[in-house]
């Protein structure tokens, strides 16, 4: 018989084992199996037959039953534990048949052969067995191929279920993300447009709220339609050529062009615009970005505008007005010519603001700066250079006449009553004005001497004009001087106060001083207060040299109390500044504290002119000083406005008639009238009075025969030092 497939496993010869220890049977079966294609091992026992499979891959054993030392039941256990996949086939006799069937029964042999057997039977077992084996080790590898094939399929599988996974999951995303931009456009605040790159005129596909509320227009309407329709006529822009530029080159483009609402109103449109690609690389669309800056630009424009005019007036403020100047110069100088500046201020402004409120002040203000405007060329350079300050550059003016001209009309102009808040105001303005190159070869040297010069106007009385003079820049240059000279003399004690004594026409007794300041000059001497008062007025140094004025004779009365002297009224002069200042009634009340001198002793001389500037409230303060027993005279009666209606609005205690009143009495029948009619009229309202610059007899006759109840002058006396007044006091009261 042939079986040559049997013979081969895994491409070599099978290998068969015979284990026995009669090695007649070993040599029968080599015999028997000589001729086949196998490889044959003998082991003449059950630790050999071991060894033998140990060192050689065995495919088939036929085993004794019957053996010395190990059985072959015992060996081809061993045999089965080690190599499983090794055929075993049992050589039994009949006596072991029964244990050997039990053992094919439980798979640890596959089969057996009883003694003695037949050799084609023998040979038939074997190749059926190794065929079995070959099939089952065949379909063992087929199965561990598809097992392999089925985990690869598995892998495959799972990657291919992960991919799809991954994608719908990037697709959901990609879903979310299409769906977020899609609301975000529609939710921008800028509006959003798309139109149609591949279609002729470009027509507009889509258009996002924002769109609509910045523009008026509903998408229906604007569909299909090219966006320069919302340029309305205004095709002139240079913002729009960059962006026809971008559309012909299909690049991104970007300008801030004039765009108009449905309703007509323009609005600023800073719109950027950019291309669209397909797959293929082509512009397809167009996106455009609008933004509505209208507010912005307005801002702007605000901006540039406070930067170079007053917000007030309108007018070119101090930083055009710089410019305007420095242009004026260097065209001068370019052209040779001569041009002109006014600095202009107004007369009593802050009598106004401070009386009638500062929203009555600003409208004044408005009212002048027009007027202002109105006297001069278009082209010319009105600027508001301060509070109630104004400078006017005049390049076509080279000469002093036009100059004269014009601030004339200025001030008429200025001077016209006007209508505000019910009351009828009257302006008036003081001009100063300088040329250049002549008074000043840079703006700063021209606005200075302008400015000096509008000083010499105020000095001359107001409302007029001056040119600028060196000679005036040297008085004010000896005043700037005097007035540091002052604050000097403050610091280092210089000043006196003398005291004049007021005569009692009645009782024939001094029943008063008026307390007169006096500076102590190192070098000049004694100099009187009409040459630094008014100066100290001017600059606010009056409010601590009156104070200390204050101090000094209230300290000085009390002091003649204390030395046993009958007590005398005060009298102190009161400046206009310090009545209006907001805590004068305070500083009168801590100086007669720290002066311990009592209240009803103190006289406080005003002026009509101090009271004038705000009746209401200096009504008030004279009244609070009154009622804690201060006296208040009326000084200089008859200068000013003499009006009879404040002698009953304040609480005066005396009227003191000025000196230029009685100079002339008892000779000049008009000051005559007017004395005895100040006389019979004070003494109605119940107010003592006293005259000044008593200087002759006759006049303190006239005055005594008159009813006149005190007075003072050098007939009795002039100002006295502290000391000198003291022994006067001593002598004759
Ligand atoms: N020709 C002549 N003059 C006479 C005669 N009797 C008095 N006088 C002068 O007339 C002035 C009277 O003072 P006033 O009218 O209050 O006028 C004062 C007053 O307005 C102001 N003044 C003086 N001291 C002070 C002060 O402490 N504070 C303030 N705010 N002003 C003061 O200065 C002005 C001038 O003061 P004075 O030079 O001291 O001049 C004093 C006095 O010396 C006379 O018979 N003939």
């Amino acid at each position: 018989m042939n079986f040559p497939q049997s013979s081969m496993t895994n491409g070599r010869r099978a290998a068969l084992l015979f284990v026995d220890d009669d090695t007649t049977v070993l040599k029968a079966l080599r015999r028997l199996f000589r001729h086949e294609n196998y490889t044959l091992y003998l082991a003449e026992g059950g630790a050999e037959g071991l060894t033998v499979m140990q060192e050689h891959v065995v495919d088939l054993v036929i085993c004794d039953m019957r053996m010395p030392t190990m059985s072959g039941a015992e060996f081809l256990a061993q045999a089965l534990e080690q190599w499983p996949e090794t055929v075993r086939i049992l050589l039994t006799g009949y006596a072991d048949l029964q244990s050997t069937i039990e053992a094919v029964n439980k798979g640890r042999i596959y089969s057996y052969c009883t003694k003695p057997w037949d050799d084609e039977e023998l040979k038939l077992l074997v190749h059926n067995a190794l065929q079995q084996k070959h099939l089952r080790e065949e379909q063992e590898r087929l199965s561990a191929i598809i097992r392999q094939q089925n985990d690869e399929l598995k892998a495959i599988n799972e990657h291919l279920e992960e991919k799809v996974e991954q994608r719908t999951a990037e697709l959901e995303q990609a879903n979310k993300n299409l769906l977020l931009h899609n609301q975000a456009i529609e939710a921008a605040r800028n509006g959003i447009t798309i139109t149609d790159a591949k279609q002729a005129g470009n027509p507009l596909v889509y258009a996002n709220p924002a769109f609509k509320r910045i523009t008026g227009y509903d998408l229906a309407e604007v569909l299909g339609r090219n966006l320069s329709f919302l340029q309305g006529g205004d095709h002139d822009q240079p913002g729009l050529e960059s962006l026809r530029t971008a559309i012909r080159r299909q690049t991104a483009g970007y300008a801030v062009v004039r765009n108009y609402r449905k309703d007509g109103s323009l609005f600023w449109n800073e719109l950027a615009i950019a291309p669209i690609k397909n797959a293929n690389d082509e512009v397809t669309h167009f996106v455009g970005i609008i933004d509505d800056i209208t507010e912005f630009k307005t801002n702007q424009a605000q901006l540039e505008y406070r930067a170079s005019y007053d917000d007030l007036t309108g007018l070119v403020n101090r930083n055009l007005l710089n410019d305007r100047l420095d242009n004026a110069i260097s065209t001068a100088q370019r052209e040779q010519k001569v041009f002109c500046l006014f600095f202009m201020d107004l007369d009593d402004f802050k009598v106004i603001n401070d009386t009638m409120g500062h929203s009555v002040g600003d409208e004044f203000l408005k009212i002048i700066a027009g007027r202002l405007m109105n006297c001069v060329r278009a082209c010319d350079s009105v600027a508001r250079y301060g509070g109630d300050e104004f400078v006017f550059v005049c390049p076509s003016i080279a000469k002093t006449d036009d100059a004269a001209l014009i601030a004339a009309r200025i001030i008429t102009e200025v001077s016209q009553p006007l209508q505000l808040n019910g009351h009828t105001l009257q302006g008036a303005i003081s001009i100063g004005i300088g040329f250049y190159p002549e008074d000043g070869l840079n703006k700063e040297t021209l606005l200075q001497h302008a400015d000096t010069a509008m000083y010499d106007a105020k000095d001359k009385g107001r409302n007029t004009f001056s040119f600028y003079t060196e000679a005036f820049n040297q008085r004010l240059m000896q005043r700037l001087t005097l007035e540091e000279d002052l604050r000097q003399a403050l610091r280092l004690d210089q000043f006196v106060v003398y005291y004049q004594p007021k005569f009692d026409l009645h009782s024939e007794q001094i029943n008063g001083v008026e307390a007169l300041l006096r500076w102590n000059h190192p070098e000049k001497g004694l100099i009187p207060p009409d040459h630094f008062i008014p100066l100290t007025e001017d600059t606010d140094l009056i409010l601590p040299i009156g104070e200390w004025v204050l101090h000094t004779a209230c300290l000085q009365a009390k002091a003649w109390q204390l030395a046993g002297l009958p007590a005398i009224n005060m009298a102190i002069n009161v400046s206009p500044k310090q009545l209006h200042g907001p805590t004068f009634d305070q500083t009168i009340t801590r100086v007669l504290l720290q002066s311990g001198l009592d209240a009803r002793f103190l006289d406080l001389e005003v002026t009509e002119g101090a009271v004038m500037l705000d009746p209401d409230k200096i009504a008030i303060t004279l009244t609070r000083l009154k009622d804690i027993g201060i006296r208040i005279s009326m000084d200089d009666f008859g200068t000013g406005y003499s009006s009879l209606s404040y002698l009953k609005r304040f609480p005066f205690d005396n009227l003191k008639i000025d000196k230029a009143f009685i100079n002339d009495i008892p000779l000049d029948e008009g000051d005559v009238t007017l004395v005895l009619t100040i006389i019979a009229m004070a003494h109605n309202f119940k107010l003592k009075v006293v005259a000044e610059g008593v200087e002759t007899q006759a006049q303190v006759d006239f005055l005594a025969r008159n009813g006149c109840d005190e007075i003072q002058g050098y007939f009795f006396s002039r100002p006295l030092p502290a000391a000198e007044m003291e022994q006067l006091l001593k002598q004759t009261n």
